[in-house]
């Protein structure tokens, strides 16, 4: 991937006041990014994805503008082509898993799927084993069956890019390795580049990376030789 993040955003809610000033380059596919809780890195992540406008800077992917201050440009997030999944998987609770997964590929102003869409619901489906759980709604799932889902829907529209907010921490422990290691297998398989916040250095261990760390609304460090 080639990732150019250059922002500024000042958050305050009455009594208290958060200044996000965040700048990092990111060429291969597979990055974390890593700090303590309140460090900044969701907002770093909404700002990519387009959730979150900043007050000034850019944001460029792939040679592409996603976010520009000084020329006035700000993609809304469909348009960006990302696969965004956020701490609680935003699952939608009257959908099935099925229906959860369609959602991703048409976004809500769908009027039916082609043979084609249809076919590729059910490889997703069963790229994550979860066909056995088309039909259920995601109250009825376990964490991990939730996060295979959530992870399927990102990945229906075929991104360029996948964003992961904390993919683990609402797991428990034994669950929460085991969906390490399935999302080291994806990554191996999908080749699309990813980018992965967490909280805990095990992830950048786990997956062989060294993370760019953050705290207090900046980047710390980043990988080895750059900063
Ligand atoms: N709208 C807002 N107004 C004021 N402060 C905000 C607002 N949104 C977030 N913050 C603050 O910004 C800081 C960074 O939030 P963020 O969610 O990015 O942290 P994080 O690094 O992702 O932490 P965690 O690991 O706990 O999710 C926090 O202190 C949060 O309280």
């Amino acid at each position: 991937m080639s990732l150019s993040v250059d922002i500024r955003k000042k958050l305050a809610d009455g009594k208290r006041e958060f200044r996000l000033d965040v700048q990092f380059e990111l060429e291969g596919n597979f990055q974390v990014l890593y700090g303590p809780s309140g460090a900044g890195k969701s907002l770093t992540l909404k700002a990519i994805a387009g959730l979150l406008k900043p007050d000034s800077g850019s944001i460029r992917f792939q040679g592409k503008t996603y976010f520009d201050s000084e020329s006035d440009t700000h993609i809304p997030p469909e348009k960006r082509n990302l696969g965004y999944l956020s701490q609680n998987y935003g699952l939608f609770p009257h959908l099935t898993v099925r229906k959860n997964i369609e959602f991703g590929l048409k976004g809500l102003f769908q009027i039916g799927l082609g043979k084609s869409d249809t076919g590729s619901v059910a490889k997703l489906m069963e790229l994550f084993e979860i066909q056995e759980a088309a039909n259920s709604y995601p109250r009825f799932l376990s964490g991990g069956q939730k996060q295979r889902v959530a992870l399927a829907r990102a990945l229906a529209r075929n991104p360029e890019i996948l964003l992961l907010d904390e993919p683990f921490a609402a797991l428990n422990p034994d669950l929460r390795q085991k969906m390490r290691e399935e999302l080291k297998n994806l990554r191996d398989r999908i080749q699309i580049p990813i980018l992965l916040i967490s909280h805990d250095k095990i992830d950048s261990d786990f997956f062989g990376v060294s993370p760019l760390y953050m705290e207090h609304g900046k980047i710390a460090y980043g990988p080895v030789g750059e900063n």
